[in-house]
């Protein structure tokens, strides 16, 4: 009986959560081309976390023993078990107390689209037939990513919100047990959640998207920062595909959720920043990352909004950021002090 209550609450975190970290879909898949990973941003994202998480020094050159065990179609041998190697390890040598959220990209948001499932109505057989084609996709994509941070020796595990109980009302987590990414963190796991179809106590189903799973976690497990990469440098003033986008290198949140520009001053004091939002996207893009972003801030956690595979995403991930240096390139959303 006290096992099974246990079981039903969230227990505290045992230590604190190092940082959260989403790794958004516009950076790890080629966004035109359905079901598509863009390996190289993936590589490079987890080579990071990796470096991010080492207990080295870095002097000496260190050897990242794999954990992904299973054969690939097309490889020609069994793969290599480094048995010996794991045996003789005291440890790992990684604080791996993260948490990897990803996003959709070209994976799930295309059929969700098509079937409406962000906009509810399972009685509808092309929404249950979209749900379910929604979720074979964001966690085939949750398997890859699982693995390529297996293969750089990060011990992770996939964790899907819909098979974890999670539950929405109008888009915002309702339900959201989150025992066993508390305990997964205690064993030594990195939990590796994703944006998911889930259940919806308004609309029957929706898309819930890493964005907000990002938020609740955070009000959960209070991480030292939080960091979002993504395919551009961080917030602009307007969509960066216009020439005269101007980066906003630092956004402040009062105490009501207010923000303002705090670097650089844009001219006239301007405060607006203008959004596009792709128009198969079912979770609204940088919009719904500004507002979770500003959501996290006003518990005092750091955001950094920067672009995959550059060094200022090696920065964001080791939390080596400061606001009044100007040669990093990325969104800093805090607290007003
Ligand atoms: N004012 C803006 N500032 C920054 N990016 C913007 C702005 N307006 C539109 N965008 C677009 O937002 C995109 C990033 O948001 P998006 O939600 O697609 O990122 P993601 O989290 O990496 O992907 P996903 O939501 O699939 O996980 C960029 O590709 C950019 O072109
Ligand atoms: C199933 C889907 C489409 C998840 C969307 O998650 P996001 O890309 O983080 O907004």
């Amino acid at each position: 009986m006290a096992e099974a209550a246990r079981k039903q609450r969230s227990p505290a975190a045992p230590r604190p959560v190092r940082c959260i970290v989403k790794l958004g879909g516009a950076a790890i898949t080629n966004k035109g081309k359905l079901e598509s990973i863009d390996e190289e941003s993936l590589r490079s994202a987890c080579a990071q976390l990796r470096q991010a998480m080492s207990e080295s020094d870095g002097t000496a050159p260190e050897k990242v023993r794999g954990m992904d065990w299973s054969r690939r179609p097309g490889d020609p041998a069994d793969p290599v078990v480094d048995a010996e190697g794991f045996a003789g390890m005291a440890g790992l040598g990684l604080d791996s107390n993260f948490v990897v959220v990803h996003g959709a990209g070209s994976f799930g948001h295309f059929q969700a689209s098509r079937s409406g499932v962000h906009k509810g109505g399972l009685h509808s057989t092309l929404v249950k037939a979209g749900f379910v084609a929604t979720r074979i996709s964001v966690t085939s994509l949750n398997q890859e990513i699982v693995r390529a941070l297996a293969r750089e020796g990060i011990p992770s595990v996939g964790m899907s919100p819909f098979a974890c109980g999670w539950s929405t009302q109008r888009r915002d987590l309702a339900s959201a047990n989150a025992s066993q990414i508390i305990e997964s963190l205690h064993a030594g796991f990195v939990p590796v959640l994703h944006g998911d179809a889930v259940l919806d106590e308004s609309l029957d189903c929706t898309i819930l998207s890493g964005d907000v799973i990002i938020r609740h976690l955070a009000q959960l497990l209070t991480p030292k920062y939080v960091v979002f990469l993504t395919d551009v440098h961080g917030v602009y003033d307007r969509p960066p595909t216009d020439p005269n986008a101007v980066l906003l290198k630092e956004i402040e949140v009062d105490d009501n959720g207010g923000w303002s520009i705090v670097k650089p001053a844009l001219q006239g004091n301007r405060k607006e920043v203008e959004i596009s939002v792709a128009a198969h996207d079912t979770t609204g893009g940088m919009e719904t990352k500004i507002l979770e972003a500003a959501a996290i801030a006003r518990l005092g956690v750091d955001v950094y909004i920067t672009k995959v595979d550059t060094e200022h995403s090696l920065r964001a991930l080791k939390g080596d950021v400061n606001t009044s240096s100007d040669d990093w390139l990325g969104t800093v959303i805090r607290a007003a002090k």
